[in-house]
């Protein structure tokens, strides 16, 4: 059996069990029992707060974890990352008045700045030669500015509304995060055999969830462009189709080049492309 801790609520629940869900691995999750046996996997899961994830799969009360890398590394364990999984990316950013002057991370020299990763930040500023006053606070830190508990603030951003709604202005990208999976760095053989299936599920959701699987058909004559534009994971597989002169195409196609090679493949002679999700995908 293998343990698993991930958060009890918050931006990365729903990913985190969606993940494992994705992987096979079934389990009923219930929100007053804060511990579940997956039943088809030698699988425990722990639901935990976030910041509490580093620290117990340093110490070895859970195996295995999924949490956010600002949190990992402000808890000082960066080492523990095996792979990031793609989800709940974001940003720690220093944010200042909206109207406040600000020409460079210098002028937060002696100032007072509220941020709930001191460590991350304190780092950040040293690099940059810069000597602030740092106020922890666990939450709501955007409100700081506006309550006369600092000039600037250094908290998650993604979408920049939470800035924009409390009257703040972004100034410097300090850290970028996404959700990752850290382990336990003394498991036993046993359950680092169950470590290795496991990533090998994540990594298969994950190279799915970034593929789409396409299929075209086209004239004979544009084969070779059409070849051109879709590798696949070997080769297209192309089949002909009872009208002479036409061939069905099938391949793979990355998510983030999928717009621009279908215009692409339209402008060769391509038609009824058909675009499929992929449930997993085993290189
Ligand atoms: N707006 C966002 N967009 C994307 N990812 C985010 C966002 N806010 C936070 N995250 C990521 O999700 C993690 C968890 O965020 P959340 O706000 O749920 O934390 P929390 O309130 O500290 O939760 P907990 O109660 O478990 O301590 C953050 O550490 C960060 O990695
Ligand atoms: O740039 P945005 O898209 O507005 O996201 C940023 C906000 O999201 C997070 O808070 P969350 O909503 O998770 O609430 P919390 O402070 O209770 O954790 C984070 O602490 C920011 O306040
Ligand atoms: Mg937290």
């Amino acid at each position: 059996m293998i343990r698993l801790a991930i958060q009890k609520s918050g931006r990365l629940s729903e990913d985190s069990l969606n993940l494992i869900r994705e992987c096979g691995i079934s389990f009923i999750a219930s929100s007053y029992k804060l511990k579940t046996e997956a039943t088809n996997f030698p699988l425990e899961i722990l639901y935990l707060r976030d910041d509490d994830i580093p620290g117990y799969v340093q110490d070895g009360v859970a195996d295995l974890g999924i949490v956010g890398q600002n949190v990992l590394v402000e808890a000082g364990y960066p080492e523990l990352e095996l792979e990031p999984l793609g989800f709940s990316k974001c940003r720690l950013s220093l944010a200042v008045a909206r109207a406040a002057h600000y020409d460079s991370v210098a002028d937060l020299q002696n100032k007072n700045i509220a941020t709930s990763y001191p460590a991350i930040l304190g780092k950040y500023l040293a690099e940059h030669g810069v000597q602030a006053n740092l106020h922890t606070i666990s939450g709501s830190v955007e409100i700081a500015p506006s309550i006369g508990l600092a000039e600037a603030i250094c908290d998650i951003v993604s979408s920049g509304s939470t800035l924009l709604g409390n009257g703040l202005r972004e100034v410097e990208t300090v850290f970028r995060s996404e959700a990752v999976l850290i382990a336990n760095q003394h498991l036993n053989e046993e359950k680092r055999e169950l470590l290795e299936q496991l990533q090998f599920r994540m990594q298969a959701v994950r190279r799915a969830r970034r593929n789409k699987y396409i299929l075209l058909n086209a004239p004979t004559a544009s084969l070779a462009a059409v070849k051109a534009l879709l590798p696949g994971i070997k080769s297209p597989t192309v089949t002909a189709l009872a009208e002479e002169g036409w061939v069905s195409v099938q391949s793979v196609v990355n998510e983030d080049d999928f717009w621009h090679i279908t215009g692409q493949l339209k402008a060769v002679g391509a038609e009824g492309i058909l675009v499929l999700p992929i449930e997993k995908m085993i290189s």
